[in-house]
């Protein structure tokens, strides 16, 4: 196995207090990984200090040769400013600005793949509605065609399909399977154990601290969800401390 992602002894938090620790481990190059656990477990910190955003309070993550800026990165739904006035066609080319820079540089060849890019998550004829007059399924197709053009090695998805309906889960499943296929490293927050189940080959289980890390069906039998949701209640209670960032 190729690692892509490796976490040493990783400790993840805000000020002086920890929302991920003690994470040891290696994501393989070319994997499909799904994240999951309680609210607060870290899942949504976890994805933020690979993408760069956030800082280790100890250990390290190490992308391999992948600098963060080259990760596409979607936040979590409520993250993303949707006030702001573009259209869907500018949005989508955003994600062409790391090859053709902000301004400019956007020729005959990659006005093709934007459409292309548009049409591969059927939102033929919304190039020019504006992003704030999308219904939440709309945008969230909007947000996987800016994916599509950024041609990342390593794709991070807070909570992607939360509140879309089957048809829209589906097709944008598929391109996360089209992204496997073609051996990019994808790691998803997923809440939706069914759709983990039968989408995803490999899950962490996350509880502020590794719970399971392997084989979907392994990771998320019963005993250890059991576990995730009593290490889930139990930090409640003291969540300001922690032996490891004091
Ligand atoms: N910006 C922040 N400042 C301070 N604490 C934060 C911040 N963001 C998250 N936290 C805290 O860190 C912990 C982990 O949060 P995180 O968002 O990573 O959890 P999660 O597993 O993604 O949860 P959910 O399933 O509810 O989205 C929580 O206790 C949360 O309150």
């Amino acid at each position: 196995m190729t690692a892509q992602i490796s976490f040493r002894d990783l400790t993840l938090g805000y000020e002086r207090h920890p929302a991920v620790h003690h994470l040891s481990g290696e994501v393989a190059e070319g994997a499909l990984l799904a994240i999951c656990g309680p609210n607060g477990a870290g899942k949504s910190t976890l994805l933020k200090g690979i993408c760069g955003a956030l800082r280790p309070q100890g250990g390290s993550v190490d992308l391999h040769g992948v600098s963060p800026r080259d990760i596409a990165y979607l936040p979590q739904g409520a993250e993303i400013d949707r006030s702001f006035p573009i259209s869907v066609y500018d949005l989508v080319s955003m994600g062409l600005w790391r090859r053709a820079g902000l301004f400019g540089g956007i020729g005959r060849r990659e006005r093709v793949r934007i459409e292309e890019a548009i049409a591969a998550v059927g939102l033929d004829g919304f190039e020019s509605r504006p992003i704030g007059s999308l219904s939440g399924g709309q945008m969230q197709r909007t947000l996987f065609a800016r994916l599509l053009l950024q041609d990342a090695r390593v794709i991070l998805l807070d909570e992607p399909f939360t509140a879309l309906d089957a048809k829209t889960t589906a097709d944008l499943v598929d391109l996360v399977g089209r992204w496997h296929g073609e051996r990019r490293t994808v790691l998803a927050v997923l809440h939706d154990f069914d759709l983990v189940r039968a989408a995803f080959p490999d899950t962490l289980l996350l509880a502020r601290q590794p719970v399971a890390w392997g084989p979907t069906a392994e990771a998320l039998k019963a005993e250890n969800l059991l576990k995730a949701r009593h290490m889930g209640e139990a930090w409640q209670a003291d969540a300001a401390t922690c032996p490891v960032a004091a």
